[in-house]
């Protein structure tokens, strides 16, 4: 499709985006990140940011384009999809006196007006990731060969790969072509832009990127593929111990994102088969095709349509399409049940929800009913009383009676004063404010309707 026609689609589906939603936000998610200084076999490794500069030919990105028209065109639909990023979403300021209590640690960076940000801010270090040609992809993965792929997901395939020092890479091929093009693009993006800037021993790495002839990601790669195929799909029991490390990594991981990223990310779509398992079993959370990029002073999101994996999706979010930090701690939350269990989050065959049949067992405290029997006994009894009561408060169908990350992770690590607080977090929204009823009856109501979803 020409850039041009394709500007004008985009053009034409804001309006139209507009129009329907009457929303007057942007999605935060920022696009700028590609146009950081992106290494390439014989780059220079200069470090600049085009993207604040006026001047587009100095972007360090065109100094080594894989293939210049190819270049050219993406260099045009980065600026299309730059335009195209006026994403509308409402946002309902559900509490007046919302406290910033999150800068902790790092310095916070904040929009330079409402919609720009200051890149200089975000873009300190020197990326450690660069952009691939298709050859350098197809050397290192023996052209794409069946026998390669390792993982595939309603969105990409994903094949093991070798690159020229050795390196073990997973090459992640995006798939989807039911989309249009703009918007695969603009997903591409967003996930990257994220994936980017996330560094920590517990989340997916990037190495790099590729846009020639398809969109592809690089990234490190997990020896042990997911948790969902070694809790699921292996013989071998995993055993207690590397469940209880991986549980720990996991809750570091999301903290980590809340907290203490440069931006707030939710992840959105945290599931046993995007939690990828190192040489050693550190937990890594990969795939950001979902993350959203809150600002500091938004209380959540309102998304729709409601994207995600059954079985995970907090009540608020599948109901009202609220997204917050709430909306992964009740995801963990299953997740959590689905170690202690060795139980999918949701039955294959009944379609049972593991919440609704684990909450009567969690609410008695009945370790035995309610352990993986693989396990037997072989497990630390106050570890996996831990976990358990850990699981049972982020599941907890009112989002503000949730823990945020960082309490749950000195729950998890045995803090007992930290027990006795209340839960809730910084961003605690009163239930009043939100206008949700959630009764037990409404819960259950909403959990049918979910349910009823699943079924159909
Ligand atoms: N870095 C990696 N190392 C090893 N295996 C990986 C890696 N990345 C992905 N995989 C494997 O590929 C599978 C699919 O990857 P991923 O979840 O990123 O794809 P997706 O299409 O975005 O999935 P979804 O259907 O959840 O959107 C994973 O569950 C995992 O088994």
């Amino acid at each position: 499709m020409a850039v041009e026609e394709m500007e004008k689609k985009i053009k034409g589906s804001q309006e139209t985006e507009l129009h329907k939603n009457d929303l007057s936000i942007e999605d935060p998610s920022p696009r700028c990140v590609l146009e950081i200084p992106v290494m390439s076999s014989d780059s220079d490794n200069s470090s600049s940011c085009s993207s604040c500069s006026p001047d587009k030919s100095s972007s360090p990105l065109s100094t080594t384009p894989p293939n210049v028209s190819s270049f050219h065109q993406w260099n045009k639909m980065i600026e299309s999809i730059k335009k195209k990023s006026i994403r509308r979403f409402s946002v309902i300021p559900l509490l007046a006196s919302y406290e910033l209590t999150r800068k902790k640690k790092q310095p916070k960076l904040s929009p330079c007006s409402e919609n720009d940000f200051d890149c200089d801010q975000i873009l300190v270090a020197k990326p450690s990731w660069r952009n691939f040609t298709f050859d350098e992809l197809v050397a290192a993965t023996d052209n794409f060969n069946p026998e390669n792929m390792i993982g595939k997901g309603g969105h990409a395939e994903v094949y093991k790969g070798v690159l020229p020092d050795g390196e073990t890479v997973a090459i992640k091929k995006l798939t989807r072509h039911a989309k249009e093009v703009e918007e695969r693009v603009s997903d591409f993006l967003s996930e990257l832009g994220i994936i980017a800037h996330v560094n920590h021993p517990n989340a997916a790495r990037l190495r790099g990127f590729s846009c020639d002839r398809g969109l592809h990601f690089v990234l490190e790669y997990s020896s042990h593929g997911s948790l969902a195929s070694l809790l699921f799909g292996s013989e071998e029991c995993l055993d207690w111990k590397k469940r209880y490390k991986v549980a720990m990594g996991i809750a570091d991981g999301l903290s980590y994102l809340h907290n203490d990223c440069p931006r707030r990310i939710i992840h959105r779509d945290i599931k046993a088969s995007n939690i990828l398992l190192s040489q050693d079993y550190e937990a890594q959370i990969s795939d950001f095709g979902l993350a959203k990029w809150l600002p500091e002073h938004w209380p959540h999101h309102i998304v729709f349509p409601i994207e995600g994996t059954f079985g995970y999706l907090a009540p608020e979010y599948f109901m009202h399409g609220i997204v917050d930090e709430k909306t992964d701690v009740f995801a963990f939350g299953v997740l959590l049940l689905e170690i202690i269990t060795g139980r999918r989050a949701v039955d294959t065959d009944s379609r049972q929800s593991i919440v609704m049949w684990a909450k009567p067992l969690l609410e008695k405290n009945n370790m035995e009913e309610i352990v993986d029997p693989q396990l037997g006994n072989d497990f630390d009894e106050t570890e996996m009383k831990r976990v358990m009561q850990t699981a049972s408060m982020c599941i907890h169908h009112v989002s503000t009676m949730r823990p945020d990350m960082n309490r749950l992770v000195q729950l998890l690590r045995g803090d007992d004063q930290l027990a006795e607080q209340k839960p809730g977090g910084a961003r605690t929204v009163s239930l009043d404010d939100c206008d949700l009823d959630h009764t037990s009856s409404s819960y259950l109501n909403d959990l049918t309707r979910h349910r009823q979803l699943l079924m159909e």
